[in-house]
């Protein structure tokens, strides 16, 4: 058989005459067009009935790419046993099998019409089978008081011989039929798909090595194609052997947002696919949320007849991420299909493949990643926030309700929610005690990333409330790991641990230390820290244990001792008062900053496995030594105004803290960017200012002026 390697959109087929390729169907040659009607032949060349054979386009339809108006039908020559040319729509037929369009409607491979609306920011599989998978990113969006989402596609990536090919949809703010918003990726590079001549784009990949022959004779030599099906937003994708793809970019115009009444947010035009597939050789037990109806004998569950027939199967088809080939069903494993071409480049393959992962941000299908953190209003919260909102997260918080606002350490991130473009950060209320309550929201939100802060920190204070401190620390970490374990999308889980666990063991205290927690706080944070790994081994649940050392900041809570004596510095400096009241003075402990300790804790779930890890300066002082340095900043001798008070003495202490986070150094990369007496000088610079204004309000007798904070 002959082998054409012309260019110029004559001569081309899979060309190969041995392996008989996909499509022995479009094994051909073009010819030239006859010239009375201008209807285009093909030579067959694959083998069988239309070997050497020329058939001609119908009438109807005299050419493949029909120029002038690429809506109008094309001509389809099918070199199989079936020796005929038909003409087709070269746009998806949304009532045809195989369609995925709207919010999303399929029709799959028996002929049945069903919803699957899986989740807004979510992923899933629409086909997974021995030699490729097809991911989808829906996008979507849910109206006040609406229980579920509206979703629609936004981009497929088909995963086959350790190459990835993604189309998607570029997000728009506001559709214009001039812009092209349609966006290809081979392998994690943006394509550029060229609107004139042929208007198509072609990949043919590496030949095997003829190692293992049998194995080539099946895949042979696979090639891809995208060609436009109109000057924008449309395209025929192919991956020869595998698939054939019509695939078009719409946007939901403001009359199917009134029609449906989606209630659609100003500034997203919810850009999306719509497609159409024809497969060729699927397995008997393809897998996917489309798959699954092709599969011989498939029973469809849905009910004929009813106006919306559900599918389900949001939990058999959710993907980690965009590219992960791994769900509950899927049958598709990029390890297995690169092994046997280990000689040939595959590994380096397989490489680019992974790198893909890195689509860039701009390509949708890896959208803005939305985090979910309990105890939003705490220091580390309003830390973590910040950090994340510079990362282009979505941040959702869960706060309890209380009678006083308790919300001032996020100020300044506010955003009303009716500004929808701009808010991106929303607070909800909820509680770690309140079981329903996590699970509502860990389903409804569908978080990538679950932080939890939320704890009753106080160590003294846990002595007095013992039991609300097991069952928030404790029992409320296994409540929310479990609301995570249940959810249908695999969020990570942060568990915000404390090296107050490390108790009495000496220093320095290592991820591998024993714990000897000395007080309730400090055992129920034991307990968190052990269903955590629990929930990690039993469950695969990819979860986290930060072991944090003590961390402070301006934003510290005014009961814990570096925050307790910096505010009394700036008021005594200020004559506001004249002494401070403490416990004991010679506990040591590792302090850090809570801006740099906020960091490490998103670092950890960024990793490939998870983990615990030691966060620390590896620097220790007593309480004495920062006395020492808080006063002596302002020029005061702390042994002046520093009175020791029993009752702040704890009825078991830990004496002394040292951190070993060699692991966090070297794993992470993480290090500690704020060492002690900067620290020091932030929060007195800042308590200084605060009592300056107090000093305003108290010389004008708006509040007391001897008040002890
Ligand atoms: N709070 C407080 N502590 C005092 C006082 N006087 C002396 N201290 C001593 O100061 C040390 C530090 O106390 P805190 O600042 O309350 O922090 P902590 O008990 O070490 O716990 C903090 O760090 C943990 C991480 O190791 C956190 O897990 C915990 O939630 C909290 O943030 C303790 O040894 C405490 O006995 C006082 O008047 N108030």
């Amino acid at each position: 058989a002959q082998r054409n390697n012309n260019n110029n959109g004559r001569g081309r087929g899979n060309g190969r005459g041995k392996g008989f390729l996909d499509p022995a169907s479009t094994h051909y040659i073009v010819l030239d067009p006859r010239s009375a009607t201008g209807q285009e032949r093909f030579f067959c060349l694959a083998r069988g009935r239309c070997h050497y054979q020329i058939i001609d386009c119908p009438a109807q339809c005299p050419q493949r790419k029909p120029r002038r108006n690429r809506r109008v039908k094309g001509c389809f020559a099918d070199c199989s046993s079936r020796c005929e040319t038909t003409c087709r729509r070269r746009l998806p037929n949304c009532r045809g099998y195989g369609s995925v369009c709207y919010d999303p409607r399929f029709v799959g491979g028996d002929g049945q019409m069903f919803y699957f609306h899986g989740a807004k920011g979510g992923n899933f599989s629409l086909v997974s089978d021995e030699q490729f998978q097809i991911n989808a990113h829906f996008i979507g969006w849910r109206p006040e008081g609406r229980s579920r989402d509206f979703t629609w596609v936004q981009s497929l990536a088909v995963i086959f011989d350790s190459h990835v090919l993604v189309v998607a949809a570029k997000p728009v703010a506001k559709w214009d039929d001039r812009l092209d918003a349609l966006a290809v990726l081979w392998d994690g590079e943006e394509v550029d798909l060229p609107a004139d001549g042929d208007a198509e784009w072609r990949r043919a990949l590496p030949e095997s090595n003829g190692e293992e022959i049998d194995e080539i004779i099946e895949v042979g030599q696979r090639e891809v194609v995208v060609e436009r099906t109109a000057d924008r937003n449309s395209a025929k994708v192919t991956v020869s052997g595998l698939v054939e793809m019509d695939v078009k970019v719409v946007p939901i115009t403001a009359e199917e947002d009134r029609a449906h009444n989606y209630l659609l947010p100003p500034g997203d035009a919810f850009a999306h696919l719509e497609m159409q597939f024809q497969f060729k050789r699927l397995t008997e037990k393809v897998e996917g949320v489309l798959g699954q109806t092709y599969r011989p004998g498939y029973v469809s569950p849905v009910k004929k007849g009813v106006a919306m027939p559900m599918m389900g199967g949001e939990d058999k088809y959710q993907l980690p991420s965009f590219l992960s080939t791994t769900c509950a069903k899927c049958i598709y494993h990029l390890e297995n299909m690169a092994s046997h071409e280990s000689n040939n480049g595959a590994n380096e393959n397989k490489e680019k493949a992974h790198a893909a992962s890195a689509v860039p941000r701009s390509i949708p299908g890896d959208q803005r990643k939305v985090a979910l953190i309990t105890g939003i209003t705490g220091q580390d919260g309003s830390y973590l926030t910040e950090f994340l909102l510079g990362k282009g997260y979505e941040v959702h918080g869960l706060i309890r309700r209380s009678s006083n606002f308790n919300t001032s350490r996020l100020d300044h991130l506010y955003v009303d929610p009716h500004n929808a473009a701009k808010a991106r950060m929303k607070l909800h209320y909820a509680d770690l005690s309140d079981a329903s309550s996590l699970r509502r929201w860990v389903d409804a939100l569908l978080p990538d990333e679950v932080y939890n802060l939320a704890a009753q920190s106080h160590v003294a204070v846990s002595f007095e409330i013992p039991d609300y401190t097991a069952d928030v620390v404790a029992t409320g970490a296994l409540r929310l790991l479990e609301a995570v374990r249940c959810s249908p999308k695999a969020a990570r889980y942060y568990q915000a641990g404390s090296s107050e666990m490390f108790g009495s063991t000496p220093p320095p205290q290592s991820e591998t230390s024993p714990f000897h927690p000395r007080s309730p706080y400090a055992a129920a944070k034991v307990a968190a820290h052990w269903y955590t790994v629990n929930y990690r081994e039993a469950y695969g649940v990819f979860a986290c244990n930060g072991i944090l050392f003590n961390h402070e900041s301006p934003r510290r809570g005014e009961n814990f001792v570096t925050r307790k004596i910096t505010r009394a510095v700036g008021r005594i400096r200020l004559g506001l008062q004249t002494k401070i009241f403490l416990g004991n003075l010679s506990a040591a402990r590792d302090w850090g900053f809570a801006g740099d300790y906020v960091e490490a804790m998103w670092m950890m779930l960024q990793q490939e496995e998870a983990g615990d890890y030691v966060v620390a300066t590896e620097e220790s002082h007593t309480v004495e030594e920062f006395l020492q340095a808080a006063f002596g900043y302002v020029g005061l001798d702390w042994k002046e105004h520093v009175v020791i008070d029993p009752r702040y003495f704890r009825p078991a202490e830990v004496d002394s803290l040292k951190g070993d986070s060699s692991k966090a150094r070297k794993a992470l990369g993480w290090k500690p960017k704020v060492g002690f007496p900067e620290l020091v000088k932030m929060m007195v610079d800042q308590d200084v200012e605060i009592a300056k204004r107090e000093k305003v309000l108290a010389d004008a007798g708006y509040i007391d002026a001897h008040q002890q904070p």
